[in-house]
């Protein structure tokens, strides 16, 4: 687990570090900031039984939300189930599923990195519903340092696009996202 965890921390920076050109910044950018110096990033192993339940909410092995950091890499074991929204502000919301590529990550974007684009990069709304069939996955949430500031990249603001977001310290971010999803439920 722990060489497992190691690997996709690499595939995960470089990732970043791809991201980090496609911005116009230095591919070293957010190494630099000091994100990966002991990042927040984990590994949850998920299990969905195959037994519908009453605690499957409706449908839902997982309801509908965006992940907090800055990406997820997810590997599935093929069973369906995983939908997502393109368009999440638009209303009715139209969810597509997500079809398994053996030997492939599938890379959602988390919300510290929409707010450093400025939505240049919105987070994926998805969710995962309750097919009835037994599912595992491991996700890898790819997630900066306690005390990285997350403020708005200077390539992705101008006059006619200002800042949407305040800055916010990493770990402030996750530990809000955290309480307000947990106080929801
Ligand atoms: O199991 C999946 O396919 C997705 C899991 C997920 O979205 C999450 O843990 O945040
Ligand atoms: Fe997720």
């Amino acid at each position: 687990m722990e060489s497992y965890y190691e690997k996709v921390l690499m595939v995960g920076k470089r990732l970043i570090s791809l991201i980090a050109l496609a911005l116009n910044l230095d591919d070293q950018f957010f190494e630099k900031i000091g994100a990966f110096h002991s990042p927040m990033s984990f590994l949850r192993l998920i299990h969905y039984p195959g037994e519908l339940s009453a605690s499957d909410n409706g449908n839902f092995g997982a309801s509908a939300h965006s992940d907090y950091g800055m990406v997820t890499l997810l590997v599935t074991d093929g069973v369906p189930g995983l939908q997502i929204c393109r368009e999440k502000d638009k209303h009715p919301q139209h969810w597509e599923d997500v079809h398994h590529v053996d030997g492939a990550f599938i890379v959602n974007v988390g919300d510290l990195l929409e707010r450093w684009t400025n939505c240049l990069f919105r987070s994926t709304l998805h969710r995962v519903l309750a097919v009835g069939q037994e599912r595992y996955s491991v996700a890898f949430f790819c997630d900066p340092h306690y005390d990285c500031v997350v403020e708005c990249l200077e390539s992705c603001c101008g006059e006619t696009s200002p800042p949407r977001f305040p800055p916010i310290r990493c770990g402030d971010h996750l530990e809000e996202r955290i309480r307000t999803s947990y106080a929801s439920k």
